[in-house]
């Protein structure tokens, strides 16, 4: 494909269920990686180590190659600051842009504000409590909610806000159904296979597991990063096999 041409042809096609986290230290890493993907297969993300290193030159790369992007860069700053680099995001196409929901209600609906009139606005997502966190560790930060309990809170002040949806764990995906409905995304990372290690996740859960609890979308790094054969899995998950 001409790198300068948009590939048009999945953009009316649904999002499949898995987001790919692209956590690599170089674009040449990513690329050859990715290689081994199709558009109509999974989403990616970028987050904060490749964006790091490459900037939106790979941001770019990406769209143009038919990709939907999640720029996952979880912004927490004053309102001014994270809704003008919601802009900058929308501007580089891309689908889906976090936020931390701890930044609070202004912070939010600035966003929510700022990227309002893109006729393809990027989704607006607001992480509750990251899915690495245990109950001890939540509480060590000040916050003396069970942790389900916050999820809950913060989920309601985004969709108030004007966010799209949350990143939660999947464990917390039945309670924010019958809370917030169909309608409200929930995006779930600490996804893993009932072989693969949690490495530093702590509220995981299996693919078929979390879709069947309600999740929208399972953001999946290493156990597909790591696969010898990441086509074939997410092609299983797709299928609802595992
Ligand atoms: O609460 C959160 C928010 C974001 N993440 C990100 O998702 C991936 C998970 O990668 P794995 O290799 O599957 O653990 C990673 O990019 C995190 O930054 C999260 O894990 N939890």
């Amino acid at each position: 494909m001409n790198p300068l041409m948009l590939d048009t042809t999945l953009i009316n096609q649904p999002a499949k269920p898995v987001i790919v986290a692209l956590d690599f230290a170089s674009a040449e890493k990513t690329l050859d990686f990715v290689q081994q993907l199709e558009p109509n297969l999974c989403q990616l993300k970028i987050g904060k180590e490749l964006f790091t290193a490459t900037g939106r030159y790979l941001v770019e790369q990406l769209v143009l190659q038919g990709y939907r992007i999640f720029l996952d860069l979880k912004y927490h700053d004053i309102p001014n600051t994270v809704a003008s680099a919601c802009k900058v995001a929308a501007d580089m196409g891309v689908w889906m842009v976090d936020m931390h929901a701890s930044g609070g209600r202004r912070m939010m609906e600035a966003a929510a504000e700022a990227v309002s009139n893109y006729s393809q606005p990027p989704l607006l997502i607001a992480v509750t409590v990251l899915t690495s966190m245990t109950q001890s560790e939540l509480a060590e930060t000040g916050m003396n909610l069970p942790i389900d309990e916050a999820v809950v809170r913060l989920a309601e002040l985004s969709r108030q806000a004007g966010m799209n949806g949350v990143v939660c764990s999947a464990q917390e995906a039945t309670l924010l159904r019958q809370q917030l409905g169909h309608e409200f995304l929930l995006v779930t990372p600490g996804i893993r296979l009932s072989t693969d290690i949690k490495d530093d996740q702590r509220r995981i859960m299996t693919p078929k597991a979390a879709l069947a609890a309600g999740s929208s979308y399972l953001v999946m790094g290493r156990p597909i990063t790591q696969s010898e054969y990441p086509s074939a899995l997410l092609q299983q998950i797709n299928q609802g096999l595992i």
